[in-house]
């Protein structure tokens, strides 16, 4: 059937050669099997006669030829070299397909067909003139981004928030719609719009200090609507027919509205002299934001007419809500101060500002936690609610998508998203990701970009090495790093920004050392041809996130006519949640989640899967469940039908997720004929553990990534427990996942080597700790560091330590629990990760 893929995927038939000579006795009777037993000894007994061995133990025996189970049997059995050839005298047996639990094949494998209509996708017939934005902004989107038509949410946004700006007593805006939807445009416009006429004050400069500020959850999205907001500035403010249109006058007309970010990541100093200068329009991180408000005396926001809050229900969960009141604090008492220093005559501005319009707050949002209906409550005044998150959303008057109250049906993903779900056994999870990746890649034409979530960072490093380094120092191919896109990027904004670098040309990659180089974001696989892996997470330092985001999306920028630059086809980003928010990567065919959210639950999922499938485009949602964790595609559906119960309803049309068969992925991922594509599997599981066997540190990243996953498994919430819980997985079996011949039963030296001081453990939250505590010292750590870190999942590994701290350093002797010098991240096998995640 895929026979057509191997031939697609050039590399196959190379990468399994050696497949074909040592293929595993299957199937048949006993004796015959026993022969192939018998076999496979010799060779194990005489390497040097067989390379690689391939067994499929029969199923009352799972583990025939394997070595006997002893810690540290990685190493022994390796005898790590450092050359290829003492590679291939390591005798591995790998056996993915027996032992199994048994996997229904799904029932209704057709359950969700996308609608033809997509539901986030430029609305046929309105137009930006119809709702009263500037013909220079309308000919500046039409010319630069080519955006003609305004979707559900602008044409139910742009007339209350452009009309109403006159009026003294401003409403303030809650905008909720689907993700994709042009949430960003939405309100960027209205602020631009707002903005632009004050260019015709004879005082206007850049010293009028911030007008606007917008605060984005995390880098990452500042980042990305800072340049959007940038590309928004860079505007020809005079119309095609106006011959002079593109002159210096034009640019003198924007010179004073800049933009600028802050992030964190330069040094305070600096960012005080960007202040100083004054920055019109501002994105920034929330506690970076607070910092200055309350430190910089030069940071001139008396005058600030907009605050845009992004992604309200990430800046909730990640514990803002203190940072954010102290914003809003902060912003009266500087406005206060400024408008008394102008009536005292203290002031050295000249006067004409109208000091009784008020600031107007704008707060979005996709999904709608309860925190952000407490946020809605305190940070806004009198809020206008404006929606659009219905499929039929296009027919509806104008009328229905605004009101007083926050729509309760959150959870709607767009409608031309398809949403499928494969049952794992845990065995085959790694070979099933790379299986579902090519087939995803094979099917696609002209390349695709595929985002992979995973748990934590240590399993997003593992898996990254782990690709990029299957034929590590053989890779002759000529690679060559993202060159820089932007070519045009100081024009228009802050020149002096940190950003610079992030603009500098990207040199190519050097062949990358046995040894993870922790700025390094893009790799190869032979696994998966004319493909470049990207890693991204919130340990990696600033400008490496950005150049991985950058690398795999091409390029960031959002106005066409700019160089898309890669040095492959497709490309696929392994990520942990922090790019499950926000971030508009629009050409993403799909998402995978190899491990499903473990916080945020349906809210999280949503955002995962609405990577893709934007601004009107297709796009399909992967997600991997394991077959403990099966239950889950009914409670996921139930959830996105607004259901609380188990039980989806079996309405028509309303949101499912279709199942695949495991051997329908496989097949499609490794092709050949019949079932050879569990021989080819097996050969790409043999190929990982190799690679892991074969070094030292590739064991310990191994390893960490392991115990870190199941940390991070651990941290499910007790309401999806019944789901997720560690009791149910099979180690061993997830170990195969890993790479691993079996379960690490110890800890790490490298998760043992950063002891935590006793001072800084009484900082940690603890699970008895109320959700306020952890908000607080979330703020905490926002604006003591200049890091605006990945929240989540630094929250989630801070619990779990919390509660291994908790426990004391206790261990099992003699079936109780005792007291004993052990790493306090130990793990000793599922009974104690049971009782940890029973907290
Ligand atoms: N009217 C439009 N027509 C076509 N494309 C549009 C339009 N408005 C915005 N877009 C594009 O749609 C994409 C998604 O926009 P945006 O990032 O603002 O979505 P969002 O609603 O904020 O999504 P999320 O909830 O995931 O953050 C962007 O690439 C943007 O350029």
């Amino acid at each position: 059937m895929d026979d057509g893929l191997v031939l697609n995927l050039a590399a196959d038939d190379d990468f399994f050669g050696a497949r074909k000579t040592s293929e595993a006795k299957k199937g048949g009777r006993w004796t015959d099997r026993l022969k192939a037993k018998r076999t496979t000894k010799r060779k194990v007994s005489h390497p040097e006669k067989a390379a690689i061995s391939t067994s499929d133990a029969p199923d009352n025996n799972p583990r025939p030829s394997k070595q006997p189970r002893t810690e540290g049997a990685e190493f022994s059995s390796a005898k790590p070299t450092k050359t290829a050839s003492a590679t291939k005298t390591t005798q591995i047996i790998s056996s993915l397909f027996t032992s199994n639990p048994k996997i229904d094949l799904p029932k209704n494998p057709a359950a969700q067909r996308p609608t033809a209509k997509p539901s986030n996708a430029p609305h046929d017939t309105s137009t930006f003139e119809g709702l009263g934005l500037h013909p220079l902004l309308i000919a500046h989107l039409a010319s630069k981004f080519e955006i003609k038509r305004p979707t559900a949410i602008q044409r139910a946004a742009l007339p209350p928030i452009l009309t109403e700006t006159d009026n003294k007593d401003l409403r303030d805006i809650f905008i909720q719609s689907q993700t994709g939807s042009g949430k960003t445009l939405a309100y960027l416009l209205p602020i631009i719009q707002d903005l632009l006429p004050l260019s015709s004050l004879s005082y206007i400069d850049r010293s009028i200090g911030t007008l606007a500020i917008i605060i984005a959850p995390t880098r990452e999205l500042a980042k990305q609507i800072s340049e959007v907001v940038e590309a928004l500035l860079r505007m020809r403010l005079r119309s095609e027919d106006d011959v002079d249109g593109e002159s210096e006058n034009s640019t003198r007309m924007t010179r004073w509205l800049v933009s600028g970010l802050l992030v964190g990541g330069s040094t305070r100093t600096h960012e005080k002299a960007k202040l100083r200068k004054g920055v019109p329009i501002l994105v920034s991180t929330p506690g970076r934001l607070l910092d200055h408000i309350q430190n910089t005396s030069s940071f001139n926001v008396g005058k600030c007419r907009w605050l845009v809050l992004d992604e309200a229900d990430q800046l909730m969960e990640l514990g803002f809500e203190e940072t954010i009141t102290g914003i809003l604090k902060g912003l009266e008492g500087r406005r206060g101060l400024a408008k008394q220093a102008v009536l005292e005559g203290n002031s050295p501005e000249v006067g004409g500002w109208d000091w009784e319009r008020r600031r107007r707050t704008v707060l979005c949002s996709a999904t709608l936690r309860e925190s952000v209906q407490t946020l809605v409550g305190t940070a806004l005044i009198k809020p206008l609610m404006i929606k659009a998150l219905e499929a039929d959303q296009e027919e509806k008057p104008l009328t229905d998508l605004i009101s007083n109250k926050p729509s309760t049906n959150s959870l709607t993903p767009p409608s031309q998203l398809s949403q499928k779900y494969v049952v794992v056994p845990l065995k085959l999870r790694l070979v099933a990701l790379v299986a579902l990746i090519r087939s995803l890649i094979s099917k696609s034409t002209g390349g695709a970009k595929i985002i992979v979530f995973i748990s934590c960072t240590d399993s997003v490093d593992f898996h990254w090495n782990l690709l990029g380094g299957l034929h590590m120092g053989e890779q002759t191919e000529e690679t060559s790093a993202p060159q820089n896109s932007d070519s045009d990027s100081d024009e228009g904004g802050d020149t002096d920004d940190e950003e610079g670098d992030l603009d500098t040309p990207a040199s190519k990659p050097k062949p990358r050392s046995r040894k993870t180089q922790s700025d390094e974001v893009e790799c190869k696989c032979p696994l998966i041809p004319d493909t470049s892996i990207y890693r991204l997470h919130g340990s990696l330092p600033t400008a490496t996130r950005m150049r991985a985001l950058k690398g795999f999306a091409g390029t960031l920028n959002k106005v066409k006519n700019q160089p898309v630059q890669s040095t492959a086809a497709s490309s696929v980003l392994l990520c942990t949640s922090v790019a499950a928010r926000g971030l508009d990567l629009p050409t993403v065919k799909a998402v995978i989640q190899y491990d499903l959210p473990t916080e945020g639950g349906p809210n999280e999922y949503i955002h995962r899967i609405g990577r893709t499938a934007r601004a009107g485009k297709g796009g399909e949602a992967w997600s991997m469940v394991g077959p403990s964790e099966a239950e889950w595609v009914k409670w996921i559906e139930a959830r996105l039908q607004g259901e609380e119960s188990e039980k989806p309803k079996k309405v028509e049309g309303s949101p499912s997720l279709s199942g695949v068969g495991i051997d329908s992925v496989l097949r499609s991922g490794y092709g050949g004929k019949g079932r050879e594509y569990e021989a080819r599997a097996t050969e790409a599981q043999l190929s990982f553990e190799r690679w892991v066997l074969n070094d030292k540190d590739h064991v310990m990243l191994a390893r960490k990534a392991y115990l870190s996953h199941m940390r991070a498994y651990a941290t499910h919430p007790s309401n999806e427990k019944h789901i997720f819980h560690i009791r149910h997985l099979h180690l061993g079996h997830l170990a195969k996942s890993f790479a691993l011949r079996e379960a690490p039963t110890k800890v790490t030296a490298a998760n043992a080597s950063k002891p935590q001081s006793n001072s800084k453990a009484k900082g940690k939250p603890t699970s008895k700790d109320s959700v306020k505590e952890k908000r607080k010292r979330n703020v905490k750590y926002d604006s003591d560091s200049d890091d605006v870190r990945e929240g989540r999942n630094v929250d989630s590994e801070r619990r779990m330590k919390a509660v291994v701290r908790e426990q004391g350093r206790l261990t099992r002797k003699g079936g109780a629990m005792v007291r004993s010098g052990a790493s306090e991240f130990q793990v000793m096998g599922g009974d104690y990760l049971e009782n940890l995640a029973q907290h």
